[in-house]
């Protein structure tokens, strides 16, 4: 018995409102899981204190994005309280071509974007344990003005009623936790493609 040899990787995107901890929760996940490849978005939002251009985020111009938009070099992209941002192509195709998983870190109108083009992936949705909580992580976090905090808790708003479309919930309560959730998620979504690819050969 032949497992397929078209052997893709698995496209995992974690979305989820404003604050509610994917940052935090991807960075643990790149030393829990070293296996998953983590796709580097573009954005024309300023550099945070720490963020370095081509780690944490490739920094654009509006100008440089739209040029992006324009050649078709993002997956998807969404403007999001006053920024661009997006998911570089190339990257993610070579990945997944390479017979490995990539991880997306986005928003919600990306996702699902993300979801149209690739219906196969793997769509987790983080919930913060209350809403209260998200307020007070972005508060802790100290990045944001009072303006752009409530614009980011409206958009979260909205954002929570998207949950219905993603294939999982994964409460962040805990980051490692949320963590174990994804990686039982990922050996999940990886037998049952075994199982595709197994019923597809032998039929
Ligand atoms: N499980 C958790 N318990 C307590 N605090 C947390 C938890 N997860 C993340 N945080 C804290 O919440 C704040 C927001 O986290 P983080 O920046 O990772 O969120 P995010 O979803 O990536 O936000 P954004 O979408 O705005 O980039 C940070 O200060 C982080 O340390
Ligand atoms: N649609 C996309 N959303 C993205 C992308 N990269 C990050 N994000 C999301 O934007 C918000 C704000 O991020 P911040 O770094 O300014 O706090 C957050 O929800 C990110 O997940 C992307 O490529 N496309």
């Amino acid at each position: 018995m032949k497992v397929n040899s078209v052997n893709e990787g698995l496209l995992i995107v974690i979305s989820g409102p404003s604050g509610v901890g994917k940052g935090t929760v991807c960075s643990r996940l790149r030393q829990k899981m070293p296996e998953l490849t983590y796709s580097i978005s573009a954005t024309t939002r300023a550099p945070r204190e720490g963020e370095m251009d081509g780690v944490s985020y490739f920094f654009k111009t509006v100008p440089e994005f739209k040029k992006m938009i324009e050649e078709d070099q993002l997956i998807e992209w969404a403007q999001y309280v006053g920024n661009y941002y997006g998911t570089p192509r190339r990257f993610v195709e070579n990945t997944l071509a390479s017979g490995q998983d990539i991880v997306l870190e986005i928003e919600v109108q990306g996702a699902m974007q993300v979801k149209e083009k690739f219906p196969q992936g793997v769509f987790i949705f983080l919930v913060p344990p209350s809403f209260e909580e998200l307020r007070q992580r972005i508060i802790n976090r100290g990045t944001e003005t009072e303006a752009l905090l409530n614009k980011r808790l409206e958009a979260a708003s909205d954002e929570l009623n998207q949950i219905k479309n993603y294939n999982y919930v994964v409460i962040n309560d805990e980051v490692d936790k949320a963590c174990e959730c994804i990686r039982a998620i990922v050996m999940a979504e990886h037998c049952r493609t075994d199982r595709l690819k197994l019923s597809d050969q032998n039929s």
